[in-house]
């Protein structure tokens, strides 16, 4: 089993959304001294992902800070790192004004007017229609003189927006562009922002409600070449076919997660605005030919989830296949047939343990089912909150026990029945149904059938999807509505393993489970 770990831009965690929590982060940044905060260095906790950087002056670039400096020390800092890193604007009131060291990444601000901007909308979406004294706004703002960037992308994009907007650390005018869109639950569209240093070629948004978006930029002052980050489209994070070596190296590093990336320390000197922050971990089965479910995955599946929700960095997985046409084939038969009864009682806790895990999990699972899931598989696939599937006539899904001659245990019934309704689970348990794609979406058993190449993009937009709603009240109601289930199990697990150890213990059972596996040998042959 591979982990891979995934960039989704999920800027939104600390976002205040209210109108009033929004309102008080407002009127505290009003009151910030103006004078440019040299930011030392990022660390993957922080809600602001989004650094504007600007290549001062003409003289030398500074080297890339050293691995384990200030980007590892405010990682260690970390979480609160971001709220100290914040506040230091207090801190720097009154302090002179700092000498900018060139090629450093600063922010993008300065002598930000105390005048009251207008405040809400706070946005409106670019386009055609231009918001009355968009670019008044942004040209009359002192600091624009020296932030060409922003003044031009407010007048490339139209957007109206406060000044003081660029002092959120936790945001940029492109991610406020896309917020408004939300808002607004308008389509998200390409814009295309300028500067002499930096320019956005692209803003690739996703489907609304969902806030993740790709950039696309050129950086002028180095070596020309485009530089895609993000990877919204699953895997764009390493498509940076000409850049300066920072850049190169921060993407490649970017790609093998946030701590790779700082322990080189490659992130913070990078004159991007854009870093990337929340992470998804991709989980990608691999256990040929067919992800069976062998007690050794099993028990990786189960540490593997621990570890990731004990992360607080993850919020999300998603779960695919790495072996070729098939998602999970289900219990690894060869673990309960021909077997003694200890090592079935131990396999199946395992397999219990992985359900109650997945079911219950605080994270957002999202299935990417990009082969057949039958079974087991199935379940594994139940468990999570979404499913995608690969529209492939060959990649069914259902519970088929019954054609083995074995019954699904109550809990797999009841998963099947929370998922699809009573009626329909009746009939398809009994029948052993496995379900082509557009019958499995027909009854509900996944929620999008796309083409084969898209699920993992799909599967990245579901993401996104779950993850726009506050994890707190995703995870109660997830639990509300999943409790009474798992409970179930978790009063009688005993005695579910009792009876699962004495019935595929059973002479008869034994033999349908070894007649189905030599069927399974022989059709190969
Ligand atoms: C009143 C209640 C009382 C008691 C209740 C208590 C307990 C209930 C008891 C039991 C409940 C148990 C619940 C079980 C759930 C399950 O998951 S059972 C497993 C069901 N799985 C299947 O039926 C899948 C079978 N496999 C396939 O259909 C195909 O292999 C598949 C479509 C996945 C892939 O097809 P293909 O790519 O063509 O591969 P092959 O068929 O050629 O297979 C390649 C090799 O893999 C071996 N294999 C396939 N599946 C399994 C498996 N599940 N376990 C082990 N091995 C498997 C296959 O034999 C080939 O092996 P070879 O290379 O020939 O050695």
């Amino acid at each position: 089993m591979d982990l891979i770990h995934c960039c989704v831009r999920w800027p939104w965690k600390n976002f205040p959304t209210s109108k009033t929590s929004l309102f008080q982060k407002e009127e505290r940044l009003r009151h910030y001294n103006p004078l440019p905060l040299t930011v030392p260095a990022f660390s993957n906790r922080m809600p602001a992902q989004c650094v504007f950087s600007r290549i001062e002056g003409k003289g030398k670039r500074s080297p890339p800070p050293p691995p384990g400096g200030a980007p590892a020390k405010l990682a260690a800092a970390s979480p609160v790192a971001s709220r100290k890193w914040r506040s230091s604007a207090h801190a720097l009131r009154g302090a002179p004004r700092r000498a900018q060291t060139p090629g450093s990444v600063t922010y993008v601000q300065s002598n930000l007017p105390r005048r009251p901007v207008p405040r809400s909308p706070r946005l409106r979406p670019g386009g055609a229609a231009r918001a009355p004294g968009a670019g008044r706004t942004a040209r009359s703002h002192p600091g624009a003189a020296t932030c060409p960037f922003s003044a031009k992308m407010a007048l490339a994009s139209g957007v109206r927006f406060a000044p003081r907007a660029l002092l959120r650390p936790w945001s940029s005018p492109v991610e406020l562009f896309h917020h408004d869109r939300y808002r607004h639950h308008e389509p998200p569209a390409p814009v295309h922002y300028e500067d002499k240093h930096v320019s956005v070629v692209k803003v690739w948004g996703g489907t609304e409600p969902s806030r993740y978006f790709l950039i696309t930029a050129r950086i002028h002052k180095w070596p020309s070449g485009i530089l895609r980050l993000g990877g919204i489209n699953g895997d764009d994070i390493s498509e940076a076919p000409r850049v300066c070596p920072w850049a190169r190296r921060w993407v490649q590093t970017a790609s093998a997660g946030p701590a790779a990336a700082l322990s080189t320390g490659a992130g913070p000197s990078l004159p991007l605005f854009l870093l990337l922050a929340e992470w998804v971990a991709v989980m990608k089965l691999r256990n040929p030919p067919v992800n069976a479910l062998s007690l050794e995955l099993l028990t990786e599946l189960v540490i593997s989830l621990e570890k990731l929700e004990n992360d607080k960095t993850f919020r999300g997985i998603i779960l695919t296949s790495d072996c070729p046409r098939v998602f999970c084939a289900g219990l690894d038969l060869t673990e309960i047939c021909g077997r003694n009864p200890a090592h079935c009682a131990e396999y199946w806790k395992a397999m219990q343990e992985l359900w109650l895990r997945m079911y219950l999990s605080s994270l957002v699972l999202v299935a990417a089912i990009n082969g057949a899931c039958p079974a087991g598989g199935c379940i594994i696939a139940l468990s999570c909150d979404c499913r995608v599937l690969a529209d492939n006539p060959k990649y069914r899904i259902g519970l088929n026990e019954t054609l083995l001659g074995i019954i699904a245990p109550f809990w797999l019934k009841d998963t099947y029945v929370n998922t699809i309704g009573h009626r329909a689970s009746e009939q398809a348990l009994q029948l052993g149904s496995l379900f082509p794609p557009a019958e499995a979406l027909q009854v509900g058993l996944v929620d999008q059938v796309v083409p084969e190449d898209q699920v993992q993009s799909t599967a990245l937009s579901e993401m996104a999807r779950w993850l726009a709603v506050p994890d707190h009240a995703r995870q109660l109601t997830k639990n509300m509505m999943r409790k009474a289930t798992a409970d179930r199990l978790l009063r009688q697990r005993d005695a579910d393993t009792q009876n699962f150890v004495s019935f595929v213990c059973r002479d008869s059972i034994q033999k349908s489970l070894q007649a189905y596996l030599e069927k399974l040998r022989q059709r190969k042959g």
